[in-house]
């Protein structure tokens, strides 16, 4: 039942109906991280998804070899009940426009991994619509990897609109049926999950942390230190520290490490995460809430993403991608 967890109330599997998923015509758009982890864990609950496409790419082969109905985006809204779009977030709005809105059924629900476009105003949806968000905190491959395991990635679920008078409890079993309430269901809403997770996955989760080890890398390798132990050190030893601190929180990871490391921890960490760091993680915060982020990163994408194709081939380039991709092969037991 829905826990107390310091004065916010968490939701889990028992506080969620699934009922509310039962009969209704449910439209997946996008079958890549997420999409394929809603579709299939929703379809082992009993529901019945058709996924929605654009024809002749290698999601459409994907999801057909998997064993779904697979439309046309606009094809695939028409008649839905619930459509929940996992389409890249720099193209919903346009395909919003041109192939979902054009097509939703009056009240319909429409359904978001993630609050960008509604909550930087990139989608206005129609006053019939109701509007819900299912934002697992996870890749969508831990979603569907723990699902199967029979555990679940904690969801953040919000209501923007709701004419149907019920979007927070369809949006509930959505979340439940993905295995979200397996680990816990948090109300929120949409500036807060999408301001959130914007600032996490820049300042700490992918920006902060990879730049952290990158930077480790070089300066271990550029001092003559050989590249392989530096990856062990800086890249592949990062998952088992983070596993204990998962498992039992700081002090936990701190109890396993040596006295030696962990005097070092308190010496040395602030000297790397300074106060001027934190200075600088308040001035990416401040250009998230003030829309600065959004308008950059969507104006990359419509220019055909040359920042991103820059970093990408910058990344793929770096000596700790080639030493880590030779290590990995000896390790068979790291999943692809
Ligand atoms: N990645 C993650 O783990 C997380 C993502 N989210 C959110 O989930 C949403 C989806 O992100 P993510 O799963 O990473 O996306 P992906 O890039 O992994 O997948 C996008 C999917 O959309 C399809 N697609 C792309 N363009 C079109 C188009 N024009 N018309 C129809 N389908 C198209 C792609 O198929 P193809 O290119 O083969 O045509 C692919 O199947 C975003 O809102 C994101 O913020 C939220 C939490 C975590
Ligand atoms: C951390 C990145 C993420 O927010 C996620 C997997 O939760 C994303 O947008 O992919
Ligand atoms: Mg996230
Ligand atoms: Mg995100």
């Amino acid at each position: 039942m829905a826990g107390n967890i310091l004065g916010t109330t968490v939701y889990y599997d028992a506080d969620c109906d699934l009922s509310k998923l039962e009969g209704k015509k449910i439209t997946v758009l996008g079958y890549g991280s997420q999409g394929h982890a809603h579709s299939l864990n929703l379809r082992e609950g009993g529901f019945d998804v058709t996924v929605g496409l654009r024809k002749g790419s290698k999601s459409w082969d994907e999801a057909t070899e998997a064993g779904f109905t697979v439309k046309e985006t606009a094809d695939a809204v028409k008649d839905a009940d619930i459509v929940m779009i996992l389409i890249p977030d720099e193209i919903q709005a346009d395909v919003y426009a041109s192939d979902i809105a054009p097509n939703l059924k009056e009240g319909a629900y429409i359904a978001f991994g993630h609050g960008f476009n509604i909550h930087f105003e990139k989608i206005v949806p129609r006053e019939d619509i109701s509007v819900f968000m299912v934002a697992p905190k996870g890749p969508g491959h831990l979603v569907r990897r723990t699902f199967q395991e029979g555990s679940g990635v904690p969801c953040l679920v919000a209501v923007y609109k709701d004419p149907a008078g019920d979007a927070m409890e369809v949006a509930k079993a959505w979340a439940s049926a993905i295995g979200g309430g397996r680990s816990g269901i948090l109300e929120t809403t949409f500036k807060q999950e999408t301001e959130t997770d914007l600032f996490g996955e820049q300042a700490v989760l992918c920006g902060g942390v990879v730049e952290l080890m990158k930077v480790g890398f070089e300066v271990l390798t550029e001092a003559g230190y050989d590249p392989v132990n530096a990856y062990f050190e800086c890249l592949h030893e990062m998952k088992l520290i983070v596993d204990l601190i998962y498992e039992g929180g700081l002090a936990t990871m701190r109890s396993s490490i040596s006295n030696t490391a962990e005097y070092g921890d308190y010496i040395t960490g602030p000297k790397i995460i300074t106060a001027e760091t934190k200075e600088a993680m308040k001035q990416v915060l401040a250009d998230i809430q003030s829309g600065k982020f959004a308008n950059d990163f969507l104006a990359d994408s419509k220019a055909g993403q040359p920042f991103l194709k820059e970093k990408r081939a910058e990344f793929a380039n770096h000596g700790v991608e080639k030493v880590g991709a030779e290590l990995r092969k000896l390790m068979p037991w790291i999943k692809k």
